[in-house]
């Protein structure tokens, strides 16, 4: 009944897409762009209802008061308007996730229904009203299973990409999903608890919850890297929802692409918070004071601007500039105007002033404003700069850095230098939160003054004149289809329709819907933005966050255990109690949906060497104990390649490779596909055990390229296997993780060895091996104990 409601939905669609492109329905004044609107709506439509194909519907709550209720992804209602289908996120549904025995939100039974294509291959039940169990025959007790619905979804391989969780979310995730939109979420949890698929799910909640205030705006969420965006970017078009931004910090800085890499100090040095004054100090150098009187000759002429001149002529434009609140491209104006009038004086007072008229005046200004001399004199002491050009030339000169750092130490200073020519200048991700910074002092150029004039117009809310026609017009086409057919648009739908109209009008093509719009935008504030991997932050780019979020309303997700980068924050406090004091909260994620317990009890010696007070996420699944080979360096290459395939054999078989270190057969995972394996291993080896192995085999992909979610076998680095998660890891070269000092680094800081140890053993859903070349890391001593019997290693397990 469900899948004939959805189909009949589809194909009204469909039809009314069809019209709208034949141009029926058209009212007499109907412009192409609101026929283009409503193509866009029908077609976002057409694709809602398609993503919900698998597993429309999940689940089924039966009530005290008897009412049934089926809980799938998506709303649907039979011809008299009444809920067939309530979506997952609706109040209704809640107790789906939410009711336990002890606390029953009028359930009486609880189903999970498991389809393959449209059919119903296995239900479960979760019974919480105990009192019925008695009435129940022996075939109803056996479907009792309250955790079938979640470990068949565990056990299943890893595809490459993550998926949507919405039959099997629980209780202590769907507090975090359905937790309000106002002020900032901390999302706190060990690795695997599901912090990143819950801020998912909590995004596709939110805009179903706030619709109205959300599409509009958009929602913003930030990954560590391309790898991480793209094994994430499925999960929310599979639920319906498509009005989301996804980029790394990297992409938040329009028409600049950091793709480079900074050493690890000038990655710290470019986090610290006091580069904000240091970019600040450094727009101001650029509004020079000449060391002496400047002379020029213009047309033979000599002309003077004194030191005191110029002095007194940019302390007066500053001051200008602050209290109306100018940027500085846009305050020079006035710099230039007071030099220009001095020079014109010059030559006025030299022609006799009572000769001339005040055309004659004007000309000889136009005349000084167009020559090159003088062009070059005003460029030289006051600049129109874009953010790339600031800070191309601070990083080219150390006595530029040296005067805007002065408290910085020599070795941060010369972090921060790069010597050759501004071309050759790649962008780090870094980079881009000084970018901002600057464009905030310097203001925008050209197309992007008009993108922020837009931007503050939208923010402010005003309905322009364009704006209102355009709501009357489709609110008239609204009207109109609501008589003629049935109804499919809601108030929500007639602003962003609106604005689809006026941007069309504008030919302001590109602006699109938020998802295209958004990222070429620099001051587009967002509705919400979400943050994975949030402990990695450092404080520079948190300001630029902040900035596309005034209202505060985000969501960040994060594990302090698993920091690696330089700067990132030691609490949530150091960084939230700066920009909203008293206005974020904190949810603890408790359970480890993907590390086995085995594996989880050795990162669990490496978490106590970070902080001995955590304690670590409870895992769900049980399986092999990890493993441990040691290896001589000559032979690293090719005996990581035999245990790759002994891995991808086991992973095949069930069976555990490792000879002397095997535990036992755990022929549960016999017959499952073979899964995905990951090599991880310390930077310093990246790239010669990279060349290795693909010289050797052709199935292993390197970290950073595009393949590498999709290869069987993917060699990574820490931070490039961050959040994302395989059937299979094989750790490399613990102790060089571990010891945190990479090429080039400074001594004095830490890059966190630890928390990447930590990060590394963390990431398989099934089994782990460890491969040194050297001794053992101590913090990894429970690799070298003997397994019992019983296949364990008799030590401390955490499991739920
Ligand atoms: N309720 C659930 N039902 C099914 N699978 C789940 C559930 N919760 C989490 N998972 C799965 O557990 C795995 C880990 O989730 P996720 O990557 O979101 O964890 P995380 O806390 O972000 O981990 P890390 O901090 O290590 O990156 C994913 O495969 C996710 O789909």
């Amino acid at each position: 009944m469900l899948y004939d409601r959805l189909d009949s939905l589809r194909e009204r669609a469909q039809r009314r897409l069809d019209a709208v492109h034949r141009g029926e329905h058209a009212l007499t004044h109907q412009s192409m762009s609101e026929r283009q609107s409503y193509h866009e709506l029908l077609t976002g439509r057409l694709s809602q209802l398609g993503a919900v194909e698998r597993g429309l519907c999940f689940g089924r709550l039966d009530n005290d008061d008897d009412t049934r209720l089926y809980i799938g992804r998506i709303g649907l209602f039979d011809d008299d308007y009444e809920p067939v289908l309530v979506d997952w996120r609706a109040p209704a549904a809640q107790a789906f996730y939410g009711a336990t025995p002890a606390r029953r939100l009028g359930v009486r039974r609880r189903r999970h229904l498991r389809t393959h294509d449209r059919t119903v291959v296995g239900i479960e039940d979760d019974v919480l009203d105990l009192a019925t169990l008695g009435d129940m025959d022996d075939t109803e007790r056996r479907q009792l299973s309250g955790e079938a619905a979640l470990l068949a979804s565990l056990a299943a391989g890893r595809t490459g990409r993550m998926n949507e969780i919405v039959a099997t979310i629980q209780a202590e995730q769907d507090r975090v999903i359905r937790s309000g939109l106002a002020g900032i979420l901390v999302v706190e949890g060990g690795p695997g608890t599901g912090k990143t698929v819950v801020a998912l799910h909590r995004a596709a909640y939110l805009l179903y919850t706030h619709r109205a205030r959300l599409a509009r705006r958009g929602v913003l969420i930030v990954g560590p890297n391309p790898t991480f965006t793209r094994y994430i970017d499925q999960v929310l078009p599979s639920l319906g929802e498509t009005d989301v931004v996804l980029a790394t910090l990297a992409e938040l800085y329009p028409g600049v692409s950091a793709s480079g890499e900074d050493e690890p100090l000038a990655a710290r040095v470019k986090g610290d918070p006091r580069m904000a004054d240091v970019v600040a100090a450094a727009v101001r150098d650029r509004q020079r004071v000449p060391e002496h009187d400047l002379e020029l000759v213009v047309d033979g002429e000599p002309y003077v601007l004194s030191r005191a001149v110029c002095e007194r002529v940019r302390d007066r434009a500053r001051a200008r500039a602050g209290r109306d609140g100018e940027l500085a491209n846009r305050a020079r104006r006035h710099f230039v105007r007071d030099i220009l009038g001095a020079l014109t004086r010059q030559a006025v007072d030299r022609l006799g002033a009572d000769l001339l008229g005040d055309a004659d005046v004007q000309d000889i200004r136009r005349e000084l404003a167009a020559a090159p001399e003088v062009r070059a004199a005003l460029d030289g002491l006051w600049p129109e700069l874009t953010p790339t050009e600031l800070l191309a030339d601070l990083y080219s000169s150390a006595d530029l850095i040296a005067s805007a750092a002065p408290e910085f130490t020599a070795a941060e200073r010369a972090a921060l230098l790069r010597p050759g020519p501004p071309a050759a200048q790649r962008w780090t991700p870094a980079d881009v939160p000084l970018l901002d910074e600057a464009a905030e002092h310097l203001g925008e150029l050209d197309r992007a003054v008009y993108a922020a004039a837009a931007a503050e117009r939208r923010e402010r809310g005003e309905v322009t004149e364009e704006t209102g026609y355009a709501r009357a017009g489709v609110e008239l086409q609204q009207e109109y289809e609501e008589f003629a057919d049935d109804v499919t648009t809601t108030d929500d739908d007639v602003d962003p329709l609106a604005e689809g109209v006026v941007r069309r009008y504008r030919g302001d093509e590109g602006g699109g819907p938020v998802s295209e719009g958004a990222l070429g935008d620099r001051q587009w504030v967002y509705g919400h933005v979400i943050v994975d991997e949030a402990q990695e932050l450092p404080a520079m780019a948190w300001r630029l966050l902040m900035r596309r979020c005034p209202a505060r309303s985000m969501t960040l997700v994060g594990d302090l255990a698993q920091a690696s980068a330089p700067g990132a924050p030691a609490t949530w406090a150091e960084v939230l109690d700066l920009w909203a004091q008293g206005r974020w909260r904190r949810e603890r994620l408790t359970v480890n949906y993907r590390t086995p317990a085995p594996i989880m009890a050795l990162a669990a010696d490496v978490l106590a060497t970070i902080d001995p007070d955590a304690a670590p996420p409870g895992s769900v699944r049980d399986g092999a104990e990890p493993w441990w080979r040691p290896v001589e360096e000559a032979e690293l290459a090719p005996a990581l390649s035999a245990a790759v395939d002994e891995e991808l054999a086991a992973l095949a078989a069930g069976a555990n490779p490792s000879g002397d270190h095997a535990d036992g057969d755990h022929s549960s995972d016999r017959g499952e596909p073979a899964g995905r394996l990951a090599v991880i291993v310390p930077e310093s080896r990246f790239a010669g055990l990279g060349r290795q192995l693909r010289a050797v085999r052709t199935d292993v992909a390197l970290g950073g390229s595009p393949a590498v979610l999709d290869a069987r076998v993917a060699l990574l680095t820490v931070a490039q296997a961050k959040g994302l998660e395989f059937d299979s890891v094989v750790v490399v070269d613990p102790a060089a993780i571990l010891e945190a000092v990479r090429p080039g680094a400074c001594a004095t800081y830490d890059a966190h060895g630890a928390g990447d140890l930590y990060v590394a053993l963390t990431r398989a859903t099934r089994r782990l091996g460890v491969v040194t070349t050297g001794p053992l890391p101590d913090v990894l001593a429970r690799l070298a104990r003997p397994t019992g019997p019983d296949g364990e290693r008799g030590s401390r397990r955490v499991r739920r």
